[in-house]
């Protein structure tokens, strides 16, 4: 990668894809940054290469996948930051990501409640069996019948995953009586009355219903086989409002057949239709009793419009200021910017001696260093230097140019502080 640009911040472009809520872009011009594209939906692989060429920052939710590939195209050579305006981070190459020099924000709290509300309505749902019964109506059948169906009150959930949202299920679903249950791999408060289980087994085996709300890791993948689905209680229920590949979904779709499950409620699938457009298949499909919903657990508008000014505040800080905190690839820095300042970052592969190289170009008396901070992660190391700005434009340039050619560096930026000008290098 060598480009060498000189960017105001009404030059730097910023795509986003997918609907992103409308407030996002408010956001971005608030703060100066007025050259937005905002597409409605998710593209086709073309398009994404096209709507990539010149993007400096780009905002994705979950159909748009930045992976290895994508992100070394040629195309994406300016990608400077990445937004997923949502929770899971799973569709970016995070890795890849961060050696180019990109940091990858999410909104880790936003669409929990969302979620944990659609559980809930999906947990009542199920055990009264209204799908298939309103489907019935919907026929024009009469199916009054009080047979298979349930109050939720006196039942027992078990949540495995006992995060933001695993824990806000936990409190709505004692609200309602229920008893809860959780298990995770990390110690976790419980909330109320939750019970912590030691293992996923124990959890399946005393659950009426099981909700899963784990991250997309190694780990989690598949970990809800057949074997698992044996172990839940015969009658019991299943919700994955986490993400499609933490259950072997033919699996599940037997266990259901075969009378095992008496449902299910499940919104994120392994293979994910790419727009609206295209067709949804899944073994899932004609069941009875299993609620099938389109990804759509943050799909509300309180949670789309907190997302857009969470995430757009996080690239406009990161564009602005550096500022790289609670980005989940990359060492976080969030330093305050004085005025007069001119600031320097310098990402670059995390190997021995780069930070005496750096000290090296501006330990001379001539500079006045204000603020030098340096963070690592095990691949990559983030510098961000503060020189007065009487140094000047020009020999702040060149020192610039002799930062991005130490070995080793990824890319480095340039900020005045007085004017809205961002310099790229790398
Ligand atoms: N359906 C939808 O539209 C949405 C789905 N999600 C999915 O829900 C997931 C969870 O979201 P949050 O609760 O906000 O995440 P979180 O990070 O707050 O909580 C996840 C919890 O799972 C635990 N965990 C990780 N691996 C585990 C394992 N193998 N066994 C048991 N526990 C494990 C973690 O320790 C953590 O406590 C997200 O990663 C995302 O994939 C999130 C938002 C919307
Ligand atoms: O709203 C979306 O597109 C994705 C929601 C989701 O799964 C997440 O936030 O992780």
């Amino acid at each position: 990668m060598t480009t060498d640009q000189k960017l105001s911040k009404s030059e730097l472009k910023i795509v986003l894809f997918e609907g992103i809520h409308p407030v996002a872009v408010e956001v971005f011009r608030g703060a100066g940054y007025t050259n937005v594209e905002r597409l409605p939906k998710a593209v086709d692989a073309q398009t994404l290469r096209d709507k990539l060429r010149d993007a400096h920052m780009v905002g994705i939710r979950s159909r748009t996948h930045l992976t290895d590939e994508v992100l070394k195209l040629p195309e994406a050579r300016d990608l400077m930051a990445v937004g997923c305006f949502c929770i899971g981070t799973n569709q970016v190459a995070l890795k890849t990501a961060a050696n180019q020099g990109v940091p990858v924000f999410n909104a880790p709290h936003s669409n929990t409640r969302s979620v944990a509300e659609l559980v809930i309505g999906h947990t009542i749902m199920m055990m009264r069996k209204v799908f298939p019964n309103s489907m019935a109506a919907h026929r024009n059948e009469w199916r009054k019948s009080a047979v298979g169906c349930f109050e939720v009150r006196g039942k027992s959930i078990g949540i495995v995953g006992y995060g933001h949202i695993g824990s806000q299920v936990s409190v709505l679903a004692e609200a309602m009586g229920m008893r809860v249950y959780y298990h995770d791999i990390v110690s976790k408060l419980p909330l109320g009355n939750a019970q912590r289980v030691d293992s996923l087994e124990e959890l399946l085996k005393v659950s009426d219903v099981v909700s899963l709300h784990v991250p997309a890791t190694p780990q989690t993948e598949y970990m809800i086989r057949a074997e698992h689905l044996a172990m839940m209680k015969k009658g019991s229920y299943l919700i994955n409002a986490s993400r499609g590949n933490v259950v072997v979904v033919e699996a599940l779709s037997e266990l259901i057949r075969n009378e095992h499950l008496a449902g299910a409620a499940v919104d994120v699938f392994p293979k994910e239709p790419a727009s609206n457009k295209d067709a949804f298949e899944s073994p899932l499909v004609g069941l009875e009793n299993v609620i099938l919903t389109p990804h759509i657990g943050g799909s509300t508008q309180e949670a789309q419009h907190n997302i857009g000014i969470e995430v757009a505040n996080k690239l406009v800080g990161f564009a602005t200021h550096g500022a790289t905190e609670s980005a989940v690839n990359f060492p976080q820095v969030n330093l305050s910017h004085s005025p007069n300042t001119i600031r320097m970052l310098h990402i670059h592969k995390n190997q021995p001696g780069v930070l005496q190289k750096i000290n090296d170009i501006v330990g001379f008396k001539h500079i006045n260093v204000l603020g030098q901070y340096l963070k690592t992660t095990e691949d990559i190391g983030y510098v961000v230097l503060d020189i007065d700005a009487a140094l000047g434009r020009e020999k702040a340039g060149d020192i610039q140019v002799q930062l991005a050619e130490i070995p080793g560096t990824i890319r480095t930026r340039k900020l005045h502080s007085d004017e809205l000008e961002t310099a790229i290098i790398g």
